[in-house]
């Protein structure tokens, strides 16, 4: 059975029970009214998934992981024991997570530290990074031992006059699992939900609104540039004769919707398939442009060697070839001009058995560098 089925069915069996005992209180006290039928499905997002309590149900958390899948509402960090490895965190040291997202990496560097030391943590994320905040807290991560700021990475320069250098760094790039699982942020074509894809929906424009303010041309480059996308121009052209007649295309399911059509011309056995990739690209594509990535990763990385003590170290992780090129040729620059002293020579990947635990690491890549002593 599969997960989804078997989370309904349970949902359905707990609203059975609930529904058994209102019958045997309403024969007792036949003043009490019944309660309501929620119905067979659960309603929302929140009541669909019990992994979004994670207490309350460790078993169907612990099910899930085992499977090879991410419980909704969480995320399982990458690369935990690569990272450690390298960056070789001293109690007393003073670090910095420029991506928090649900704090798995975080919380593993604070053990490093022993009590002793202080992180550092930004995430642009306003939603998230206030229930990270709360669950580190409740792990003991308070503000002694843990700083967390809602700040975008490309700002490192700014953390790093009020509390640094820092003697490691760690940047884990990208969306995390809670982003892409809710459906009311946009991040993913299989849930219906507004076209958002914004990592702080207080700032900038949707990718709904972007859409509208890109030229036919504009949208084709940024589908090809952003993930290489084959068929940029024909979605271009679906997408932009659609907004021209006064469709609206602002929803997830609306661009998969537009996205299935320029592809009809595909022979019907390849286009499932084909669908599927391009709207994965799509989807990134809008992603990166509505949240600057590759803008904010060059500012990164530029100032992230003034960021760092003589001897730091840095770990970045990156999810697609795009931010890997940018990550690789500014480690590559930066070594050659004497300001890092080591740096990775080849991408290191997660193991096999990492990528069977958590197929979300599947296309991870790992590069390091080492910031000269002078
Ligand atoms: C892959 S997740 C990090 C997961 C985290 N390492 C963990 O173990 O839970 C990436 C996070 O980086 C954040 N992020 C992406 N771009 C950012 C930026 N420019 N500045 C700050 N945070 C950013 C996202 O909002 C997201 O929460």
């Amino acid at each position: 059975m599969k997960d989804q089925d078997r989370n309904d069915r349970e949902s359905l069996e707990e609203i059975q029970a609930e529904t058994t005992v209102s019958k045997n209180q309403t024969e007792q006290k036949q003043h009490k009214r019944r309660v309501r039928y929620k119905g067979t499905h659960p309603r929302s997002y929140q009541e669909k998934y019990k992994e979004l309590q994670p207490e309350k149900y460790p078993e169907t958390i612990e099910k899930v992981i085992q499977k090879g899948g991410t419980p909704v509402g969480m995320h399982i960090s990458i690369c935990v024991k690569e990272i450690l490895d390298f960056l070789q965190i001293q109690p007393g040291q003073k670090g910095l997570d420029a991506t928090l997202g649900y704090g798995g990496h975080t919380k593993e560097m604070l053990k490093c530290l022993q009590g002793q030391g202080h992180l550092y943590a930004l995430d642009v994320d306003p939603i998230e990074s206030v229930k990270t905040k709360e669950r580190l807290e409740k792990a003991g991560y308070g503000e002694e031992i843990l700083t967390i700021r809602q700040m975008n990475f490309a700002d490192i320069d700014q953390i790093a006059r009020e509390a640094g250098p820092f003697d490691f760094v760690l940047a884990d790039l990208g969306v995390s699992s809670m982003q892409i699982d809710n459906p009311e942020r946009g991040f993913t074509y299989k849930k219906e939900g507004p076209l958002d894809l914004r990592l702080n929906p207080q700032k900038g424009v949707s990718a709904a609104e972007r859409l509208k303010e890109v030229t036919e041309e504009e949208l084709a480059g940024m589908l090809w540039e952003n993930s290489d996308e084959p068929y940029a121009e024909e979605i271009a052209v679906t997408v932009m004769e659609k907004l021209r007649k006064g469709e609206p295309v602002e929803t997830t399911i609306q661009l998969q919707k537009a996205i299935e059509e320029a592809l009809s011309f595909l022979p019907e056995r390849e286009q499932k398939e084909a669908v599927k990739k391009s709207c994965q690209r799509t989807f990134q594509a809008l992603r990166i442009d509505v949240n600057s990535e590759f803008e904010v990763l060059y500012a990164f990385m530029e100032k992230l060697p003034a960021a760092l003590a003589p001897g730091g170290r840095v770990a970045i992780l990156t999810f697609h070839s795009g931010e890997d090129r940018i990550v690789k040729k500014a480690f590559k620059e930066l070594k050659r001009a004497g300001i890092y002293s080591e740096i990775a020579q080849d991408v290191i990947r997660p193991s096999a058995e990492e990528c069977t635990r958590n197929s979300r690491a599947r296309s991870t890549k790992m590069r390091w560098a080492v910031r000269a002593k002078e």
